[in-house]
């Protein structure tokens, strides 16, 4: 919105005119011949029944220029399943389901799993390696956009922006990274990106000087979002992570095989909301104390890989710069909220900061204690090159389900 700067190091597409959506979906019709399109989404059985599925389903139903959508279903039973199979009827477009939980797709997991192949953790991660490898088994898409279920200010033109800049033939980016405003009934949201992700990657800024990835991460203006698009190619060969930090994991990876400027962010919608997560202090295995600590292994992982040393004594380095910006930020974005008549609770959001300080130190005792950890999961070449055949049995076992 407002404004047409350009930070960073990779382009930013803009939300200038509020273009008609009509307008965009025609062009994206006409990409559609040359570029086409699938859409991932990665669902749980229980958003069925939540406040935001319903309306996405509605909404994409209306979509005219996907040739293909692919929905992964985790935590279904069969009875569930049957019913997940009922719901996303309504599509008109061809779209598959992956039942997760279904015994074929267990099957060729328990496969994978003999080969050290498979995803070792359940959750979101997985689904999207999955569905992603089906998108490459299908062959039916160019360009494949992903979105979470759960947002409740889902409208398709989220959809035709984020798709945007991976289906228009005339573009060069491989890659497009989704980003809004968190913000929902008078309050703003996005706690992990704008109180963990933003002030410790200023605080490694200082602690290891500007470095290239620290430059290029600290470029997304919402680098947690869980919408990204990208050209199928660009799937055979990333290693996502199967924990939380899945999207910067994502980020990380488009950064090692593709030039900056085959990568761009997009505006695509003005205000976000989804499901909050509570912020789980007492439990550092749920909600966001856990995606605070995956997301900093995340990075700790990336920097050690490009030589950066990592002691208990950075660590604390680290956490002690990152709580003085992180508290900084809470004062800016309490005036920002301030001024537009929006909520924000202080002490709320300083309670978060300092267990995400906390969680800076796990992550680095975790990080140096446990440095043979490797939690991505395979990229899918080196998947097809130990059993050759994968994507067929994977393309079998979907048709198998859907029909
Ligand atoms: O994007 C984030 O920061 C996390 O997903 C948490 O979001 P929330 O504060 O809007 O629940």
């Amino acid at each position: 919105m407002a404004d047409f700067y350009q930070n960073g190091i990779i382009t930013t597409l803009h939300n200038l005119v509020d273009r008609p959506l009509d307008e965009l979906e025609k062009e994206l019709i006409s990409f559609s011949r040359i570029r086409p399109m699938s859409l991932v989404l990665p669902s749980l059985y229980s958003e069925l029944s939540g406040p935001a599925l319903d309306n996405i389903i509605n909404d994409v139903a209306k979509v005219p220029y996907l040739n293909e959508i692919v929905i992964g279903l985790d935590r279904a039973d069969e009875k569930e399943y049957a019913h997940a199979r009922e719901f996303f009827s309504r599509l008109p477009q061809h779209h598959r389901i992956l039942w997760n939980d279904g015994p074929r797709l267990r099957k060729i997991d328990e496969l994978l799993q003999n080969e050290g192949l498979a995803p070792k953790e359940m959750g979101k991660g997985r689904n999207v390696w999955y569905c992603y490898g089906y998108v490459l088994a299908s062959g039916r898409a160019e360009s494949v956009a992903l979105h979470d279920c759960d947002i409740v200010t889902y409208d398709r033109s989220m959809l035709a922006r984020l798709i945007y800049p991976v289906a228009n033939p005339a573009f060069n980016y491989e890659f497009a990274k989704g980003y809004y405003a968190r913000v929902a009934t008078q309050k703003l949201n996005g706690r992990v990106s704008r109180l963990l992700v933003t002030p410790l990657i200023r605080a490694l800024k200082k602690v290891y000087g500007s470095l290239d990835y620290l430059e290029y991460l600290d470029s997304f203006r919402y680098p947690l979002s869980g919408e990204f698009s990208m050209r199928t190619d660009v799937l055979n060969d990333i290693r996502i992570p199967s924990d939380w930090g899945l999207e910067i994991g994502v980020l990380s990876e488009m950064k090692r095989n593709y030039s900056t400027n085959r990568i761009c962010q997009v505006d695509i919608a003005d205000v976000y909301d989804h499901k909050h997560q509570p912020l789980s202090e007492e439990d550092a295995s749920r909600g966001l104390s856990k995606m605070s600590t995956d997301i900093c292994k995340a990075i700790f992982r990336k920097l050690a890989t490009q030589g950066e040393i990592f002691t208990t004594e950075t660590f604390r380095s680290i956490k002690a710069t990152y709580f003085r910006i992180a508290l900084d930020f809470v004062e800016t974005y309490y005036n920002d909220a301030r001024m537009n008549g929006l909520t924000l609770d202080r002490h709320a959001e300083e309670k978060a900061v300092e267990l995400f300080a906390e969680n800076i130190m796990s992550a680095g005792e975790h990080f140096l204690a446990n440095p043979m950890e490797t939690p991505f999961i395979p990229s899918w070449n080196r998947v097809i090159s130990a059993v050759p055949d994968i994507l067929d049995r994977i393309y079998e076992a979907v048709e198998e389900d859907n029909h």
